[in-house]
Order: C-alpha cells, then structure tokens, then sequence
C-alpha cells in the first residue's frame, strides 16, 4: 500500500471509531467530544488514585495480601468504571470506597475479631441486598424513610471516622491512658511529614491543581527517602500477581451469624447512601437533569455501582462505591461514559505498579485520608441546624463513629435518638415506618447481641 492510500484507511479507520464511540455514549448530545473526555476521565482517575496505595494499606492490617489487595482494588475499580460507563453512560469512577474500608478493617476485624473472610462475606451480602433494591422499589422506600438529617449525618460521620483514622496513621493523635487520646509526639519527623501531607494536598487541590492528592503523597514519599524512612523498590512494575490469595475467599456462611447483622445493615446502610449522596451531588454538578426534572439513568447508575460491589466482594474488596472525586473530570467537561470507561482502563494499566505503590508510607497516605474526611464532613451544612429534633440525632450519628470506632454503633445510636425523641417530643409524624422498625431491631441488638 503506498503512502497516500494507507493514510485514508487510517483516517477512515479513526472516523469509523469514532463514529461508534458517538454512537454509543451519544458525545454530540451531551455536547462533549472525545478528546474532553478523554482529558477528563484522567484528570478523575489521577484524582483517585490514591486508593491504589491506600486501600492495600487499610486492608493489610486486616491480615490480607497487599499484592492481592492491590490488584483487587485496581480490577474492582475498572470493572466499576467500564460497567458504569458502558451500561449508565455516567461520566463517573468508581472504586472500593473509603471509610468503607476503614470500618471493615478497623471495626469489624480488628475490633469485633471476626476473619478477614467473613467481613468480606458480609460485603458480599450486603452488596448483594444492594443490587436486589436497586431493581425493585425497596430502595427508594428505604432511602425516603430515612430522615435527611440522618442521611447526611452518616457521610459526615464517615468523614469523622476516617479523620480519626488518618490522624492515628499519622500518629498526629495518639492513645492516652488519662485522656484516651492526646496529641503525638511533633518531635518524630513522621508526625510532621503526616502533618505536611495534608497540609500540601489541602492547598493544591483548593488551587484545583491537577492531581493535587497523588502530588502530595508523592512528595512526601519522596521526603521520607530523602529523610532516609524510605527504601526504594528492586523494580518499577510487575506483573499483576497474587489475586488468588483474596478471589472467592469471602466467607458467607460465617457471615450469616446473627451477630453480623449490624455489620451487614452498616455496609448496606452506609454503601447505599454514600452512593445516593455522591451521585446527587455529581448529577447536579454535570446537570444530568432531563426534562422531566429526573436524573438520568439513575437507577442504572445505582445498578452499576451496587453490581460493581459483588464483584468487588468477590475479588477482595470492601463495597466499591462512585467516587466524589468524579467531580473533578466533570469540571474537565466530562459528560458521558466515555469518561469513565478512560478512568477504568487507567486503573486496568495501573495494576502493573505495584512495586511503586508497597513503598508509599503510611503517614504519606495518611494526608490523604484526612483530606478525604474533610470533604465527607461537608456535608454537615446541609443538616437543618435550627430544629433540635433533627440536629441532635444527626450530631450523635456523626461523632458516635469515631468515638465508638464503628460506623455501625453511630448509626445505631442516632438512628435510635432520633426515634425516641420524636416520639418524646411529639413529633411522631416525623417518624417513618421504617425507622420505627429499625428502632426496634436496634433495641433487640442492643439488648441480646
Ligand atoms: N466513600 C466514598 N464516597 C464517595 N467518594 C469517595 N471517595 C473516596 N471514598 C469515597
């Protein structure tokens, strides 16, 4: 073929592609084109890549491979990504979420002493649950019976909970045996590169500078080698390896225990209205409004990512979840599922570097962690703060987190304050069927379990 004749079947190659990737996220529609979407799903991954490294950290501590976990939270992540886009057509990423995480490591194996297996079995439960109300109406049902006082308490209670993390990564707080906790010790130069972390991620990312938290925990990896606290890895990448150390190992029949209901309800509870949380708040941002005022394709969207969740449990991964950061590429311009699809084969191509994640340290990461939280706080403004009733329920349910160490007792106690003192108060309309039966349930596990 000569010269001229192989450009013009490359060139009707290129136009033949893009005229399918026109077809299949409608880009002249939703007025993008390929090239914003491309720009934006790796400004949303470089947004979230983060997990990559944090993720495997969490759950190591839980006794589980890093390797396997790493390749587990890159998988889950494309396999969310790709399905969303494809199937939902959201310009979205997703990945195992943060807090989530936390709670399934720090509360449920390390606090309650179940195995790693059985937390994974109730992810896989509860995501399973998830799926099920996403295609029938139980999930509207559920989600207009809770209060959304509550529901915005229990994001900001999970931003809590992982602040409280971050901070004790960070050793910028520490246990107390007087006071239970008290500041760390600002001598050790890894309290103070944990502060830095922070500090560097907060100012970049308020100056919207691409990939401000990848930026911060890079830097501060790097100040740790140079500091001598880092060593540096045999290779740069390999191949994705060691995922049959976490794939099937979830143990259900464990998880089936009475005493895991609470654990099960929390990782529904939580993975349900962090998603319907994140997803409001994304489709507001890309005004993914049609003209009947409803989102699009939510309740594919909501599918997507609930199904994203099994397979992540079945891999080896707390409840995969659409990120807030999405937010980030939508301000790029992104507006469809190309978007997403460019974020999941990032992370696709991303399980092959491992090597650079294992030697990413705890307090770099820790910065991000704590920034995460601040975000999930925010949403606190949204709570009616003039109405007692409301208020005090939704403060019980964000600080009993932290303070119980467990998303699950937070929940149960605001939950629980909430019903009892509209009833006290003679506010019994406020209280939905379905929070009456919640409190009755939460009574009976306090009480027997
Ligand atoms: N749990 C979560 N929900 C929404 N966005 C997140 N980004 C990281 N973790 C998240």
């Amino acid at each position: 073929m000569n010269t001229a004749s192989q450009s013009t079947s490359e060139s009707t190659n290129t136009s033949a592609f893009a005229t399918f990737l026109e077809k299949l996220f409608k880009l002249k529609a939703h007025n993008t084109t390929i090239k914003t979407e491309v720009m934006a799903g790796l400004t949303t991954f470089v947004t979230m890549a983060y997990i990559l490294f944090v993720n495997p950290d969490i759950m190591s501590i839980a006794g589980m491979d890093y390797q396997a976990v790493f390749v587990a939270t890159a998988l889950s992540a494309a396999v969310g990504c790709i399905f969303m886009g494809l199937y939902a057509n959201w310009p979205v990423g997703l990945a195992p979420g943060m807090g989530l995480n936390a709670f399934f490591t720090f509360a449920v194996v390390k606090g309650m002493n179940y195995t790693w297996e059985i937390a994974l079995g109730a992810v896989f439960i509860s995501s399973l649950v998830f799926v099920l109300m996403s295609v029938t109406r139980l999930r509207s049902w559920i989600i207009d019976s809770i209060p959304s006082s509550l529901r915005y308490a229990m994001t900001a209670g999970v931003g809590l909970f992982l602040g409280i993390i971050g901070l004790k990564a960070a050793g910028i707080i520490t246990a107390s045996p007087a006071t239970l906790v008290t500041l760390g010790d600002f001598h050790d130069p890894k309290v103070i590169l944990g502060a830095v972390s922070f500090l560097i991620i907060a100012i970049l990312a308020t100056r919207k500078v691409f990939g401000a938290v990848l930026i911060g925990i890079i830097t501060v990896t790097v100040m740790g080698g140079v500091l001598g606290l880092v060593s540096l890895p045999d290779q740069l990448v390999s191949l994705p390896t060691g995922l049959s150390k976490t794939f099937m190992k979830m143990d259900v029949m464990g998880a089936l225990d009475v005493s895991m209901v609470s654990v099960i309800l929390a990782f529904l509870f939580v993975n349900m209205f962090d998603t319907a949380g994140t997803m409001i708040g994304v489709a507001e941002k890309s005004n993914m409004y049609n003209e009947d005022g409803k989102i699009e394709n939510l309740n594919k969207a909501l599918t997507a990512d609930s199904v994203a969740s099994v397979v992540g449990a079945v891999i080896g991964c707390p409840p995969v979840t659409t990120y807030i950061e999405s937010n980030a590429g939508i301000a790029e311009g992104g507006r469809t599922g190309l978007t997403a699809v460019v974020v999941g084969l990032l992370f696709l191509a991303s399980m092959f570097f491992a090597p650079i994640a294992q030697i990413v340290p705890g307090y770099a990461t820790a910065g991000a962690l704590i920034y995460v939280a601040f975000l999930m706080v925010g949403s606190l403004h949204k709570i009616n703060w003039d109405e007692f009733t409301d208020y005090v329920p939704a403060a019980i349910t964000a600080i009993m987190m932290p303070l119980t160490y467990s998303i699950a007792d937070g929940i149960i106690l605001g939950f629980l304050s909430f019903t009892i003192i509209k009833h006290g108060t003679g506010r019994s309309a406020d209280v939905s069927l379905g929070m009456n039966v919640l409190a009755v349930v939460f009574i009976a596990k306090l009480a027997f379990i």
